[in-house]
């Protein structure tokens, strides 16, 4: 089985702080690979360092065979390894079709340039790029709301919108820092059910969830964080029944 991202020795200190003390892990290519671990374990920090976020003190990020520990955001994005960020960290008065347009120009080989000098190749850029938002949007049943700011959105649309925006850059890996958050139950089995159809349509997932029957019934392997590093992976059943991995979360309770 082939690693898709590959971490090792990852470490990472705030103020002295050891949050990531050497991160050790792989996500095969066509999983939906599960990250679980106790407030604090230093999930969050992991994905902000694999998405460029942030800088690692020390250690290698492989994605795809190639070094892209240091590599810039969009390089990364640009190969195929994207993350999702809270629509609030954006431009929230955008509408929804303008956020996935948006998205879309970051992709590599299209050309911005070419879009914003108004010629020929810029037009049909910019047809295109509509076509593949309007698909993202019929795929994930926005169409509804694709012209409405994201503001006015439900918490779990907002979810959705955040996982569009991702499908625009044509990901080969997405990580997913709590897609469920704050969604309520009917839309958190849509979500999931998207996220199955996503993989089956062979993108890589790697996700964040607290929520353990969803990553009982989406992940396989889970992998368990505590202390900033890797604890334990295997089946969810396995983890679940490591004494290791309940010591962790009864340790990790504040
Ligand atoms: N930019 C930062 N500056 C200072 N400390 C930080 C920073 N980012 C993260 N930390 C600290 O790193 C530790 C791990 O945080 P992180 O958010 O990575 O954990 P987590 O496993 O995702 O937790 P949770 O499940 O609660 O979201 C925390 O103590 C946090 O305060």
């Amino acid at each position: 089985m082939k690693p898709l991202l590959q971490v090792r020795d990852l470490r990472r200190s705030f103020y002295g702080v050891k949050v990531l003390t050497g991160v050790d892990l792989d996500v095969v290519d066509g999983t939906i690979t599960g990250l679980i671990g106790p407030n604090g374990a230093g999930k969050s920090t992991l994905f902000n360092c694999i998405s460029g976020l942030y800088m690692p003190d020390s250690g290698s990020v492989m994605f795809d065979g190639a070094d892209v520990t240091r590599a810039r955001t969009q390089d990364r994005v640009a190969a195929g390894l994207v993350r999702t960020f809270q629509l609030a960290r954006g431009f929230p008065k955008l509408t929804v079709f303008q956020h996935f347009m948006l998205y879309g120009q970051n992709h590599p080989g299209e050309g911005l340039l070419a879009s914003l000098t108004g010629s020929e190749a810029g037009r049909r850029h910019e047809e295109q790029l509509a076509e593949e938002a309007l698909a993202i949007a019929r795929r994930l049943r926005l169409t509804h709301v694709i012209d409405n700011p994201v503001t006015a959105l439900s918490g779990g649309q907002k979810k959705l919108v955040e996982i569009g925006r991702a499908l625009m850059a044509k990901p080969r890996l997405i990580l997913l820092d709590e897609p469920m958050a704050g969604v309520n139950p009917t839309l958190t089995a849509e979500i999931a059910e998207h996220l199955k159809s996503l993989n089956a349509d062979g993108v890589t997932i790697c996700l964040i969830e607290h929520d353990m029957k969803l990553i009982g019934s989406l992940c396989d392997p889970v992998i368990v964080m505590a202390e900033g590093r890797k604890l334990t992976q295997g089946s969810f059943a396995e983890v679940v029944a490591d004494g290791r991995v309940q010591e962790a979360y009864l340790g990790g309770r504040h």
